[in-house]
């Protein structure tokens, strides 16, 4: 971690902190004042991306629904699946709030960081104090991307896109297993709203 002057915050960020058993521990006892931001999506669509990327890089893995199941018949979801437990946001948050108050958490929606992201940099400029630089006119939509992308990053003059790596086509997986996995998070998700006294919208 880089040392921080007066006047400055420094940020840090790994999709894996959320999830990982030790981590609030650790990062308590090195700063219990840090503030905590988690980009949360539906877990559905998250679990598929999830898949989606892993296969881009091993062609060869089971099919999602092989993985997501222990019996699906039975709708037996398999939670040590990481594609799948990574989504169960309720039980995860469980463990940081045994060391860091709500008050320092602040979740993103994924889902709106798409569709408003001015919006979503807004809360979380607010969140951290800072003054909303960030704005509207930082943004523009770009159709072939399909996202919407800087106009012009402070180190260029020219617009920028997030790589090809964010934002693929996501593997066509069928409606009765996506209603199954929506069944299984339902429970978690509602437990995840009132924690965080935010509704997601994820069904
Ligand atoms: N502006 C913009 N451009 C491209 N992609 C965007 C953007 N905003 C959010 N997203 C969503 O970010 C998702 C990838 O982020 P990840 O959290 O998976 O990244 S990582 O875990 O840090 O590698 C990626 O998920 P997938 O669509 O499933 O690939 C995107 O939906």
């Amino acid at each position: 971690m880089p040392r921080t002057l007066g006047g400055q915050i420094t940020l840090e960020k790994t999709p894996s902190y959320f999830v990982t058993r030790e981590a609030p521990r650790r990062i308590s006892s090195m700063s219990r004042d840090t503030k905590l931001i988690v980009v949360v999506r539906n877990p559905v669509t998250r679990a598929i991306s999830d898949y989606t990327q892993t296969l881009s890089k091993k062609p060869d893995i089971p099919t999602f629904e092989e993985l997501a199941f222990k019996n699906k018949s039975l709708g037996q979801v398999d939670t040590t699946w990481n594609a799948i437990r990574i989504g169960i946001y309720a039980l995860h948050l469980e463990t940081w709030l045994q060391y860091f108050p709500l008050a320092q958490m602040h979740f993103v929606s994924g889902e709106r960081l798409i569709t408003d992201p001015a919006g979503e940099l807004g809360r979380v400029q607010d969140f951290l104090g800072l003054k909303r630089i960030v704005t509207d006119k930082h943004f523009y939509f770009n159709k072939t991307k399909g996202f919407p992308c800087l106009k012009k990053p402070e180190d260029s003059s020219t617009p920028r896109c997030l790589g090809k790596s964010k934002g693929r086509t996501h593997v066509q997986i069928d409606r009765d297993v996506i209603e199954q996995l929506r069944d299984f998070y339902r429970p978690f998700n509602v437990r995840f709203y009132e924690t965080v006294g935010q509704d997601f919208r994820w069904d």
